[in-house]
């Protein structure tokens, strides 16, 4: 794809890989806040927070927040893994993502980082719930209710869910594969207010190449 026809807030050389919802204009936003998000893998399986408060409340996601002033962002995504999981990692770049919600005038610019070690132990915190999911082919589905099974912190690949992408960020489900498999990415989402509820209505992600 030229890179002319990228939405707004994106740019290098990426090739889309998918794009969808309505059909309106990308929403402007004149302000841009650096957040990170940060994404464990350990073999077959993936570390996810159940966040507790706040902003995503009730859904799974990587470990992050905003970036501190005097920070860079990588500084940051370690920071807020200790903080929310209790853990290091040997976090590398995987992906950008543009961020914009109905009723916030400025775009969320999210780095977002992986790894495939860590050190200490995955720890509950008032923000984060850490849980581990499958990565392998044929474990069980991990978007049903899980109230009622045990922490899975400590148990073995084969008896954990796959990846809950029915309580993610609709987005996630486009970009987080690729990330899994050592990809990098970009790409924007832009959602809306429905209640309580955000719903994503226009969405581009793209490789880089
Ligand atoms: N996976 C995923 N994460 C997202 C999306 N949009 C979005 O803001 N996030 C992430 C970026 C951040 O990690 C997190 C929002 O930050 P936060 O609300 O937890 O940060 P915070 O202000 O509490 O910051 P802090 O107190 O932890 O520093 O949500 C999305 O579409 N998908």
């Amino acid at each position: 794809m030229d890179a002319t026809v990228l939405p707004p807030g994106l740019n290098g050389s990426l090739k889309v890989f998918v794009e969808g919802g309505c059909d309106t204009d990308w929403r402007p936003y004149t302000q841009t806040r650096l957040y990170t998000n940060a994404f464990v893998i350990n073999d077959d399986k993936l570390l996810l927070g159940f966040k507790k408060r706040g902003f995503g409340a009730n859904l799974y996601n990587g470990f992050g927040g905003k970036v501190e002033p005097g920070e860079t962002p990588i500084e940051a995504a370690r920071r807020e893994l200790r903080e929310e999981a209790g853990i290091d990692a040997p976090l590398e770049h995987a992906g950008t993502l543009v961020f914009l919600t109905e009723g916030t005038e400025w775009a969320f610019h999210i780095d977002v980082f992986s790894a495939r070690s860590y050190t200490g132990i995955p720890t509950e915190t008032d923000e984060m719930r850490p849980e581990w999911f499958s990565l392998a082919e044929n474990s069980v589905n991990g978007d049903d209710d899980r109230s009622g099974l045990t922490s899975s912190t400590t148990t073995t690949t084969g008896s954990l869910p796959s990846i809950p992408y029915s309580r993610m960020w609709a987005d996630d489900i486009y970009w987080l594969p690729h990330l899994v498999e050592g990809k990098r990415f970009a790409g924007r989402a832009d959602f809306a207010k429905d209640g309580d509820t955000y719903v994503m209505k226009k969405f581009w992600f793209g490789l880089v190449c």
